[in-house]
């Protein structure tokens, strides 16, 4: 049986790069670029003001005195004049440095005085002047390959007039709940069934992540509406199932893959919750079937199945860093051996992270999901962590990196 972390390596060097696709530079953020994208011209274009004032020969301002003003220059302008000894031109930000001037002297740094300025100041060389490729070379590159597009890149390339750009696709991933228990949010709910929550939280997990679901509902507990359904799951960029991985009676996944050709990888990982996660390859089309405990589903698809759908996309970042918290309460596991998830509060102090229990960590306990902000990893080796203890955590809530006002 593998690791975690050999279970998530094995799963990383197996999932395919998808293709790429051009779209609109107004919908490409949060998509990865698929190109290298240099500079097609220096930036800024053109050597400029970078405040309102005056163009000035500096060596005319190396002491208080009085400079002739000849010519007034906006951004989107140019001056005809050449800036002399004893003269200086009005400019705005943006527009292009005069010849002859070689500084700036912001307005309120001077005095009108009829068609003249009055310079209380020594001036140098190059002062608030933002010269002609200082931001970028022509030939450097932007953006990477591989970067998740924000709104500075997208600000980046608009201004080298990149109008569409090429990203990795999104992957259509297919969701398919697996159980005679189940019935669809909005059915009737009789007294003996409970609502499939687990594909609403794995589209939900996927729409966070930029990935589109593909909602294949529920396959009933027998080998014809698996075999209907994931056949259909397979025709996606990748599926994921939900229950039926365990030793039950009725539990029929693995073996409809094994019937459909697809290979697994593993079909146990050594992990608490998630132990009965398994990994398969339909050709190159990675198959996720997640344990059905809603906690189980939603943390393996964090620690196993998200991951893989970022390298797929693109990203070049796609498993989670490990932090260390320190706890504030203790916490305990019940078999050494295996690593443990176990959900906790986060809290950030003078710049370090506290953990503390989220409460129950039995997998048929939503709630603590719900309360938890990051998942603890709980090594092999031990099995009881002590308040003071440092622990190793992976960030669940991209609120933490928030506070309250
Ligand atoms: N004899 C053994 N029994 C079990 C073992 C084991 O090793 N030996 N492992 C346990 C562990 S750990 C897990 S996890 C579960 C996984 O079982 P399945 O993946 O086959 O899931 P089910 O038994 O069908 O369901 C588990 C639980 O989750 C509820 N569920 C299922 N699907 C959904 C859904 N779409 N939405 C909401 N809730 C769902 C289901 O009703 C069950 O209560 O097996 C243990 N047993
Ligand atoms: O592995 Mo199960 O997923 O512990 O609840």
């Amino acid at each position: 049986m593998p690791s975690f972390y050999e279970a998530r390596k094995l799963i990383l060097d197996s999932v395919p790069l998808l293709g790429r696709e051009r779209v609109l530079i107004t919908d490409a953020v949060g998509r990865v670029l698929s190109e290298d994208l240099t500079a097609t011209w220096d930036m800024p274009r053109w050597t400029n003001s970078a405040m309102d004032g005056y163009a000035v020969r500096s060596q005319d301002c190396q002491q208080a005195g009085r400079l002739q003003v000849i010519d007034f220059v906006a951004a989107g302008g140019a001056s005809e004049k050449i800036v002399t000894a004893g003269t200086a031109i009005k400019i705005m930000t943006g527009a292009p440095l005069p010849q002859g001037a070689d500084a700036i002297i912001p307005v309120e740094e001077t005095t009108l005085d009829g068609a003249d300025i009055l310079v209380h100041e020594k001036v140098k060389p190059g002062a608030h002047v933002r010269p002609r490729g200082e931001d970028v070379k022509m030939g450097e590159c932007i953006v990477p390959r591989g970067t998740l597009l924000r709104p500075a890149e997208i600000g980046m390339l608009a201004s080298y007039g990149k109008a569409f750009v090429s990203v990795y696709r999104k992957p259509r991933v297919a969701v398919l709940s697996t159980g005679d228990e189940l019935v669809e949010i909005g059915d009737t709910l009789a007294e003996d069934r409970i609502i499939n929550s687990n594909s609403l939280a794995l589209a939900a997990a996927l729409k966070e992540i930029g990935a589109e679901p593909m909602m294949l509902g529920i396959a009933a507990d027998n080998r014809v509406s698996h075999m209907e359904k994931i056949s259909e799951g397979l025709k996606a960029d990748a599926l994921i199932t939900s229950a039926g991985v365990s030793t039950g009676d009725r539990d029929f996944v693995r073996a409809i893959l094994d019937e459909l050709g697809a290979k697994t990888l593993f079909c146990k990982v050594d992990i608490k919750p998630g132990r009965p996660t398994t990994f398969a390859l339909k050709n190159d089309k990675p198959v996720f079937s997640l344990p059905g405990n809603p906690v189980s589903t939603m943390i393996t698809f964090q620690e196993l199945v998200k991951p893989a759908l970022l390298k797929m996309m693109g990203h070049a970042r796609v498993i989670k860093q490990e932090f260390e918290a320190v706890l504030e309460t203790g916490l305990s596991k019940k078999r050494l051996g295996v690593l443990n998830f176990q959900r906790v509060k986060i809290t950030v102090r003078d710049g370090r992270y506290f953990a503390s229990c989220a409460g129950d960590q039995n997998t048929g306990i939503l709630k603590t999901m719900v309360r938890a902000d990051a998942l603890a990893l709980l090594p092999e080796h031990k099995d009881s962590f002590n308040v003071g203890d440092v622990v190793k955590v992976h960030m669940l809530s991209p609120h933490i990196a928030m506070e309250a006002f």
